[in-house]
């Protein structure tokens, strides 16, 4: 009997727990969780195990501190690493992570050389030159979550505003995920009428600039570290777009070679997901406005990425 696919998360902290959670409840996977802390995977595994029953679900959640029981997965959501505090950048988060995310990286494909990749760890789009770096897989095949979650934060802020179901609203929100992010308001509809018809210019920019510091927003709230219930709802969406063919295109952090005038740099753009991955960049007609935006935002990205070469030579 074929098994179900297998995803594995690597990082059992808050995005990573709550992600293999989402992932159990879909009861379509066998989820196996990994971190380096004793205990704290496999705890947590058994207790999603134990949740099942209660929930209507038979997923097989794994924990473990190693990477055998990883072999053969379909997609790995890679969320390991340190977490900012308040007043940090995600920036400052480079070297510690830019070293997990390579040691991870090695030991998924060792065992899962058809894997897909999908990177949280900050700074997102840095980790996903990590990870192409160090797996030279296919670009299709490396891909940075962060436009669902900076979409998300746009879309419950405009329902907010108007009142309206979260689901109605859609938004596309490019760029690095970073200060230099590009919410694109001309692309942002209620039920298909444009945002701007239903929204002043004022509190829509207002709104623009807290998609920005949506992150920092939570991260001065919680205290101890950051967003994790929005981000894990993200990447498991992106695993189903992903397992289930979807083809839906979701902003997503990837390669880019010549799309958007943009070449040889990671940056969010709208992406075509489906079982081979990060399938087609789709090019939306931008302003200049936005187009500028875009490339400041993909220096900022470069800029990082030199950082991270010269912290892996
Ligand atoms: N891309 C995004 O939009 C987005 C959103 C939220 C969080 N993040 C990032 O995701 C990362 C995780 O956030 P969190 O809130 O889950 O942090 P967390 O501290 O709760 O969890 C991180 C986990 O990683 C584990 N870990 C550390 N090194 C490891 C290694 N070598 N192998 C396996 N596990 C290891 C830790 O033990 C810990 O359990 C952070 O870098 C955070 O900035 C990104
Ligand atoms: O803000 C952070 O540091 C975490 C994440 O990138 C987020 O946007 O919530």
């Amino acid at each position: 009997m074929m098994g179900r696919p297998k995803i594995t998360v690597v990082g059992a902290g808050n995005v990573g727990g709550t992600a293999a959670q989402r992932l159990a409840e879909r009861d379509q996977y066998d989820v196996v969780l990994v971190d380096i802390v004793e205990g704290v995977p496999q705890g947590k595994a058994l207790d999603m195990a134990q949740a099942g029953p209660v929930c209507g679900y038979s997923t097989r959640v794994v924990g473990t501190n190693g990477y055998e029981e990883t072999a053969g997965s379909s997609v790995a959501v890679i969320t390991s690493g340190i977490a900012r505090k308040p007043g940090m950048s995600r920036d400052e988060l480079l070297a510690t992570n830019a070293k997990i995310v390579q040691s991870v990286v090695k030991e998924l494909i060792a065992r899962s050389p058809e894997v897909i990749l999908l990177l949280v760890t900050n700074p997102l789009d840095a980790m996903v030159h990590v990870a192409l770096k160090v797996s030279k897989f296919p670009k299709s095949r490396v891909i940075g979550m962060a436009g669902v979650l900076d979409s998300a934060r746009m879309r419950a802020f405009i329902a907010h505003e108007l009142n309206v179901p979260g689901p109605d609203v859609e938004a596309m929100v490019l760029g690095g995920h970073g200060d230099t992010m590009v919410p694109l308001p001309r692309y942002t509809t209620v039920k298909g009428k444009p945002v701007s018809d239903l929204i002043s210019k004022d509190r829509l920019d207002a709104i623009v600039k807290r998609t920005r510091e949506g992150g920092a927003e939570i991260v001065g709230l919680l205290k101890t570290g950051s967003a994790f219930y929005a981000p894990s709802a993200s990447a498991v969406d992106m695993v189903d777009a992903i397992m289930q063919d979807q083809k839906r295109v979701v902003p997503s952090a990837v390669l880019c070679e010549g799309e958007y005038g943009l070449k040889n740099v990671i940056i969010g753009v709208p992406v075509k997901l489906g079982r081979g991955g990060a399938e087609q960049v789709i090019e939306y007609e931008l302003t200049a406005g936005e187009r500028a935006a875009l490339e400041a935002s993909a220096t900022a990205v470069r800029e990082l990425c030199a950082n991270v070469d010269r912290l892996m030579m």
